[in-house]
């Protein structure tokens, strides 16, 4: 046994914020170990990337159960099988049920590709060009069973510029994700995580905030 926590990562699809936590992950100091990649798709890209890195993946599809209680079920019993301590949500494109959630309280987080409390849900890109807003990025969250609505860990912000397409946001706004996700699972992982009255407070940082991380632009 390492000491270091064991997580796992849930994907849908391309799997880029999995394969950012695996890279942090192989770092000697690393707290945590990625031990398992699920998917509730079988076509997911990212399976190929963990299964290329040795990492043991799943696939898990939703489609096999009567209802999502049932699939939440059956998951919790193959992360609890792998002795899964943290899960990381990472495109993961099921609405999870507030059973599993409570189950899994403060020790499952998500990435979100906008600065919530804005633009919760889908298509955030289009929409935060749509509505003219300054700047935009992307949120490390504790997951809670409404979706979008967990106490916030991280945050990373970058500017919209003129010309922006959805695409080319995106793209600038994946690019923090990879960089504050595998620092949200570096600080559960070291225990340096509080969470009370739905705040997170972060130990070893001053004020208990966390510093806004400013991409170069
Ligand atoms: N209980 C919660 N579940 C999830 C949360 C959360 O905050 N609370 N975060 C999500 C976020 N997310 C992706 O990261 C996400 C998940 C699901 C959907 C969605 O609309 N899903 C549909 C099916 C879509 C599909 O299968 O393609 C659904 O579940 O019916 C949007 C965003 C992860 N889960
Ligand atoms: N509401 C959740 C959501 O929209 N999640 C977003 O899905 C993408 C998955 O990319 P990836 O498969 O390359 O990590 C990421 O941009 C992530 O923020």
């Amino acid at each position: 046994m390492s000491g270091r926590k064991r997580a796992a990562v849930l994907i849908s699809g391309r799997g880029s914020n999995m394969a950012a936590l695996v890279q942090a992950a192989a770092g000697p100091d690393f707290p945590a170990e990625i031990a398992l990649v699920l998917s509730n798709r079988a076509d997911a890209a990212g399976l190929d990337f963990a299964a290329a890195h040795g990492i043991p993946t799943r696939v898990l599809s939703h489609k096999g159960f009567a209802d999502r209680l049932a699939f939440d079920a059956a998951l919790d019993g193959v992360l609890r099988e792998a002795g899964i301590e943290i899960v990381c949500l990472a495109g993961f494109m099921r609405l999870l049920t507030p059973w599993l959630v409570e189950r899994w309280r403060d020790r499952m987080i998500n990435v979100h590709p906008s600065l919530l409390p804005s633009f919760k849900g889908l298509n955030t890109h289009e929409r935060a060009l749509e509505a003219g807003v300054r700047v935009h990025g992307c949120t490390v969250h504790f997951v809670r069973a409404e979706m979008d609505e967990g106490p916030i860990i991280l945050q990373a912000v970058v500017p919209i510029e003129p010309g922006d397409t959805p695409d080319r946001l995106a793209h600038r706004v994946l690019t923090q994700e990879h960089v504050i996700y595998p620092k949200g699972l570096e600080l559960l992982a070291a225990g340096r995580l509080t969470v009370a009255q739905e705040r997170v407070e972060i130990a070893g940082v001053e004020g208990g905030l966390a510093p806004l991380i400013a991409p170069k632009v």
